[in-house]
């Protein structure tokens, strides 16, 4: 392969995993979680990681997203080898590259929804007008500029989530990682939201999700099935 072609290769495949093996250890228990996971992620692909509770999908989304170290195999995302960075670069690439969603939101409750968009940006440095102007930019995007100004807990669990999403996509990162995002959503909710991610993915974004919720597979371009710490092949 020549370096042209390897980057090309890196480029469109936005993730990159071979054989990763985790193990958590709980005083004298050693728990196997990925026993040797090799999975492909193409740009802009949107894919559900799914499977039994306890099969290791979340840790698998950790490894990959770099929220978590892996004790051997190599994870690739976004170009760059998240399992040979230090701990200051995989957080500062994290930081950079990745947004995150998560089944509870987590999102600062003192906070407006803008504020909460925003904050990744004047985190990242960028001038408080120019974070401000992005981040209600982004609202709009998810339907919600007539929430701007409101908190979380002014706000419904649909349009929380919303936000989420707003502050994972505002600093255009490489891929939006997402654990049980329609969990804590009833149906018709969760529904609106998993258009909201088919919508991304559209637009070119590249989302992956852990999920229980048929409707997200469904929509998925693609399902990756784990069982007991591996891959199910297809
Ligand atoms: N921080 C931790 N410490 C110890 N063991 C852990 C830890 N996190 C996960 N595990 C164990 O690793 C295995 C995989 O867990 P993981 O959370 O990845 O599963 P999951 O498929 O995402 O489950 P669920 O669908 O219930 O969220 C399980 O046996 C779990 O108990």
């Amino acid at each position: 392969m020549t370096p042209e072609e390897r980057a090309l290769t890196y480029r469109q495949r936005m993730v990159y995993a071979a054989n990763v093996v985790k193990h958590y250890h709980t005083g004298e228990l050693e728990v196997p979680a990925l026993r040797g996971v090799s999975v492909d992620i193409w740009a802009g692909e949107f894919v559900a990681i799914m499977g039994p509770s306890g099969n290791g999908k979340s840790t698998l989304m950790n490894c990959l997203s770099g929220i978590d170290t892996i004790d051997s195999g190599l994870v690739i995302v976004d170009g760059y080898e998240i399992h040979a960075l230090s701990d200051k670069a995989r957080t500062a690439h994290r930081a950079k590259r990745m947004g995150f969603v998560f089944q509870g939101f987590n999102l600062i409750p003192v906070l407006t929804a803008v504020e909460n968009v925003e904050l990744p940006l004047l985190a990242a440095s960028v001038k408080p007008a120019e974070a401000r102007r992005r981040a209600v930019a982004m609202l709009a995007r998810v339907g919600l500029d007539d929430r701007a100004h409101h908190r979380p807990g002014e706000l419904s669990g649909g349009q929380q989530q919303r936000v989420a999403i707003a502050r994972a996509l505002v600093g255009n990162p490489a891929v939006v990682w997402a654990d049980e995002p329609t969990g804590n959503l009833d149906s018709s909710t969760a529904t609106a939201i998993v258009e909201l991610f088919v919508e991304l993915t559209a637009g070119g974004h590249t989302v992956v999700i852990v999920t229980h919720d048929p409707a997200i597979a469904a929509r998925a371009h693609r399902v990756i099935d784990m069982v007991d710490g591996r891959v199910v092949p297809v």
